[in-house]
């Protein structure tokens, strides 16, 4: 990519598409195509194809999608599996039929079995039966990865797929039951600390083991595998280390300076026992994450009381 390349960002108002514009911008790129959902809804075949007719990207960051915590999952089950099928068909047929030199498609670690031996490599694909609350999202997600494939395959399209761990950061979705655990956790005690509560509930067991990356690590990630990574195989992007959900609450406990007791709402999913990234493949590409779980906590922390208070 030259930085006048004409890259499209899709979903660029999330919290990893945020990331990659600020990658991109602070690397001088000066040539970026952005639309919101409301200006480009990309489950439309017709509006995508026009899209992708008029702009003619060059390289394409595929981060928009239906996302969600475990509950969110669970709940919008058709809404996981429609929306994300649409938006990966319509994108990668478009970047294929306009010459696209080059896409990346964003996974999850959600696609590998939920028993699968642990750390997760790459391999273990389609080996085992997925987890029940997010089985709709992981087969959408695994449609993405299997189309990258078959474009590359049948058309020689340089599309890769790349499946990230467990994500947080700046701009991260904070809503009290649809969002992922870390931002949750942060809005929950944050609340508790306010008011003063005596205690924080925490879904599930506590057992549960998570790996958790910073969004903005991620964005530095997918940047440089778009520069170097060339091959049709997924490439997981992680830390290669997790901690129980029980340890994750009592550091998110700490950094909002919350005092109160933990209870545990056993009533509520687990989800994976565990979903820990083998890094070994990104590593010998040359990359490793940066920023330590609880610094990156720290910031969380103050975009939420940025941009919710
Ligand atoms: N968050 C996480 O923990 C993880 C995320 N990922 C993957 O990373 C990617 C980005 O996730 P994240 O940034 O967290 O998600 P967000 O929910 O923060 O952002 C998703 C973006 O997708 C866009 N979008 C959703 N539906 C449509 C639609 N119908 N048409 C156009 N745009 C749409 C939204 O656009 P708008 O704002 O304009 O409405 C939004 O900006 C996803 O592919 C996700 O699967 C992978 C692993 C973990
Ligand atoms: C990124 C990934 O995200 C989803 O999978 P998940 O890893 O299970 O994500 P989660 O962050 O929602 O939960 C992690 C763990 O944490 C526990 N937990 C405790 N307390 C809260 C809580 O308050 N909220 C949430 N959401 N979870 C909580 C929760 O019970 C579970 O044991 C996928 O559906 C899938 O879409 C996907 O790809």
């Amino acid at each position: 990519m030259l930085t006048n390349s004409k890259v499209y960002i899709a979903g660029h108002r999330g919290m990893v598409g945020g990331a990659i514009l600020r990658k991109l911008n602070e690397l001088g790129f000066n040539n970026i195509v952005l639309k919101t959902s409301s200006e480009l809804d990309l489950r439309n075949q017709e509006n995508v194809d026009d899209f992708f007719s008029k702009e003619r990207p060059e390289y394409v960051f595929l981060a928009a999608a239906k996302v969600g915590g475990i509950l969110a999952n669970n709940t919008y089950r058709a809404e996981f599996l429609f929306d994300n099928l649409m938006i990966e068909a319509n994108i990668i047929h478009s970047a294929y039929k306009y010459g696209v030199k080059k896409l990346m498609f964003l996974g999850s670690s959600c696609i590998y079995p939920k028993l699968a031996p642990q750390p997760l490599q790459e391999e273990y694909l389609l080996t085992g039966p997925l987890e029940q609350t997010n089985e709709p999202y992981a087969i959408a997600k695994i449609t993405g990865i299997k189309l990258c494939e078959a474009y590359r395959d049948q058309y020689g399209c340089n599309f890769i797929s790349v499946m990230p761990t467990n994500l947080y950061g700046i701009g991260d979705n904070y809503h009290a039951s649809n969002s992922h655990v870390l931002p949750a956790l942060i809005r929950r005690f944050h609340e508790a600390k306010v008011n003063n509560d005596s205690s924080v509930t925490v879904w599930g067991t506590g057992k549960p083991k998570r790996e958790f990356l910073y969004a903005d690590d991620l964005a530095e990630a997918c940047v440089y595998l778009m520069e170097k990574y060339n091959e049709r195989e997924l490439i997981n992007i992680g830390t290669g280390e997790d901690l129980s959900i029980k340890e994750l609450a009592e550091t998110v406990k700490k950094i909002v300076g919350f005092g109160g007791e933990l209870l545990f709402d056993e009533s509520k999913p687990d989800g994976t026992p565990r979903k820990l990234m083998d890094v070994s493949k990104l590593a010998s590409f040359g990359w490793k994450y940066h920023t330590p779980l609880e610094e990156g906590i720290k910031s969380a922390y103050q975009d939420f009381l940025k941009t919710n208070n």
